[in-house]
């Protein structure tokens, strides 16, 4: 097994680096205003400028305008789309890149039903469902809420870190999973000890 690994959220170059020596695949840059680790699309292209080959980066928006969306693909040279808020399968189709779309585990909520609305995602983020905050929670969900015929192939999300990433690869068997908080000395700012023990968990885990 090998899962793919996006560390979401970076605002500094030192960071993106880390991430990618530690064995990153991609990388996520978010292009929310209220979000503590908000990045302008200048300093996500001055980032991305200075990036070794082979790894991927992601545009996370929050029911963004689609302007913005066009400025950060025209500017960043950005790889993929994430959607986060409550954007409709037409409006993430509309770009010139392709996109994954957000989930959150709310109680109740029909994953496969979701996936077949968002036939033309490239993939399903699944992350846990917290009242008024669109995403990057450091919270949890029950994984047993993911149906077990779509867990390899969603991007697992919400609250991991060094402590449970290895049981929720081992567990869920994702394509995927994807950090933000669980890898931060503090917000919008990543600590290389916990992305080094982050990594070290998911090569333990690979290799069960
Ligand atoms: O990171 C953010 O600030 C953020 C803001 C708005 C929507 C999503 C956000 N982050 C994404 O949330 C999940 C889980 O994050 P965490 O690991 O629990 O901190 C992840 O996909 C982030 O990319």
């Amino acid at each position: 097994m090998n899962v793919r690994v996006k560390i979401c959220g970076i605002t500094r170059l030192e960071d993106a680096l880390h991430a990618i020596a530690a064995g990153a695949d991609a990388l996520g840059f978010v292009f929310y205003e209220p979000s503590p680790r908000y990045i302008t699309p200048q300093g996500a292209a001055s980032i991305i400028k200075q990036l070794p080959p082979f790894v991927a980066t992601t545009a996370l928006f929050v029911n963004a305008e689609p302007a913005l969306v066009n400025t950060v693909i025209d500017e960043c040279k950005i790889d993929l789309l994430q959607f986060h808020g409550d954007e409709k399968a037409a409006f993430c189709e509309q770009f010139s890149r392709p996109y994954i779309k957000a989930l959150r585990m709310k109680p109740g909520v029909e994953v496969d039903k979701v996936a077949k609305q968002y036939a033309t995602a490239r993939g399903l983020l699944l992350d846990a469902y917290k009242a008024g905050v669109p995403g990057g929670t450091g919270e949890s969900f029950n994984w047993d809420m993911i149906p077990c015929s779509m867990r390899s192939s969603i991007i697992l999300a919400g609250g991991l870190d060094d402590k449970n990433i290895r049981e929720a690869i081992t567990y869920v068997k994702p394509y995927a999973v994807d950090v933000s908080g669980g890898v931060e000395a503090s917000k919008g700012i990543k600590s290389p000890d916990k992305l080094q023990r982050f990594f070290d968990e998911v090569a333990c885990a690979n290799n069960e």
